[in-house]
C-alpha cells in the first residue's frame, strides 16, 4: 500500500444546513465497504491528522475507509462562534458530511470532544451509526471525584488565550502519561497548526464568553442509545475524568469499558498498538 499522507487524502466540501454554511475540510483514506469516521478533540491546533496519524493505516490496511473529520473551528475548516452544544453543532455538521458522501451508515471514533459529537449525532440521527468508540469523552458533566474544570482544562483554556510554546508545553505535558514521545518538532507542529489560524483561537475563547458549557451533560439520554459502544479511558486523564468513563459504560446498554494504566487523554496515541488492535477486534466481530 502506498503511504498515506495528510495532504494526499485531503478534502473539502460545503455544507449548508439553516443558518450553517461552512466549509469542512476532511481526510479520505481508503476504499473499504465500511466507514469509520474519527472525531478529533477540542485543543489548540488539534485536527483529526494530529490526533489518529497513528491509528489510521491499521484500520485502511483491514479494510476499512477511514475519514477524518476536521470540525467546524480547526485546522482547515471554517472558523465558527459556537454559542448553544459544540457536541451537537459538530455532529450537524457531520450529518452534512456524511449526506454529501452518500453514507447511509457509519462507525464513529471519537477522541474528548469528538467523543462528545459522536453521542451528539447517534441521539439524533441513531439509523446511521454502526458502531461507537468513545475515548477520553462522550458527555459533559461534572465529576464526583475531581474539581472540575480539570486542571488540562484549565490549560488548554489558558492556551487559547494566550497560544505561547510555554504554556504550549505546560498543557502537552499532563496530556499524556509519558512525555518521552514528546519531541521539540512535534510541540513545534502544533504550535504551528495553532498560530496558521488565531482566527480558531479567537472563537474558541469567544465561544466560551458566551457559554461556558459548550458540551451538555448527556447523562440523562445515555440509555437511548442502542449501538455497540466500546468506551477506552486512560487512568491517569487529567483533562476528562477517569469516571466520565464509567457513567458512559453504566448508561449505555451495549457497551464495555476498557482503562489503560499509565496512560493520559490520547489514549489511541500512547497505547497506538493495543488500541489499533482492540477497535478492528471490536469493530468486526
Ligand atoms: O472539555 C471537554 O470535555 C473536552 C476536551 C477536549 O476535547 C480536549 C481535547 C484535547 C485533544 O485531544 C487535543 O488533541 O488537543
Amino acid at each position: 500500500m502506498t503511504a498515506l499522507t495528510e495532504k494526499g487524502t485531503s478534502k473539502f466540501v460545503h455544507i449548508q444546513d439553516g443558518e450553517l454554511d461552512l466549509n469542512i475540510h476532511y481526510n479520505d483514506c481508503g476504499q473499504g465497504q465500511e466507514t469509520v469516521v474519527m472525531l478529533h478533540g477540542s485543543g489548540p491546533g488539534a485536527s483529526g491528522w494530529a490526533n489518529f496519524n497513528r491509528n489510521i493505516e491499521p484500520l485502511v490496511e483491514a479494510g476499512f475507509r477511514v475519514i477524518l473529520m476536521d470540525c467546524p473551528g480547526w485546522s482547515k475548516s471554517d472558523s465558527i462562534v459556537s454559542t448553544g452544544s459544540r457536541s451537537d453543532l459538530n455532529a450537524r455538521v457531520l450529518k452534512g458530511l456524511v449526506d454529501k458522501l452518500d453514507l447511509d451508515k457509519v462507525h464513529l471514533l471519537g477522541n474528548s470532544m469528538g467523543g462528545h459529537t459522536a453521542v451528539a449525532f447517534t441521539l439524533t440521527w441513531p439509523e446511521r451509526v454502526g458502531k461507537l468508540v468513545l475515548m477520553g469523552g462522550g458527555t459533559g458533566g461534572v465529576s464526583p471525584f475531581v474539581s472540575m474544570p480539570s486542571e488540562g482544562i484549565k490549560l488548554l483554556n489558558g492556551l487559547y488565550r494566550e497560544p505561547t510554546i510555554e504554556n504550549l508545553k505546560k498543557m502537552m505535558n499532563i496530556f499524556v502519561y509519558d512525555t518521552s514521545d514528546l519531541t521539540e518538532e512535534l510541540f513545534q507542529a502544533r504550535l504551528d497548526n495553532m498560530l496558521a489560524r488565531k482566527d480558531h483561537l479567537e472563537n474558541f475563547t469567544a465561544s466560551l464568553a458566551a457559554n461556558l458549557k459548550q458540551f451538555p451533560d448527556f447523562g440523562h439520554r445515555l440509555g437511548e442509545i442502542q449501538a455497540q459502544t466500546l468506551v477506552v479511558w486512560g487512568r491517569n486523564d487529567r483533562f476528562v475524568p477517569m469516571d466520565t468513563g464509567l457513567r458512559l459504560v453504566a448508561g449505555i446498554p451495549n457497551s464495555q469499558l476498557h482503562i489503560f494504566n499509565k496512560c493520559g487523554h490520547w489514549a489511541q496515541w500512547e497505547h497506538a498498538d493495543t488500541f489499533n488492535r482492540m477497535v478492528l477486534d471490536f469493530l468486526t466481530h
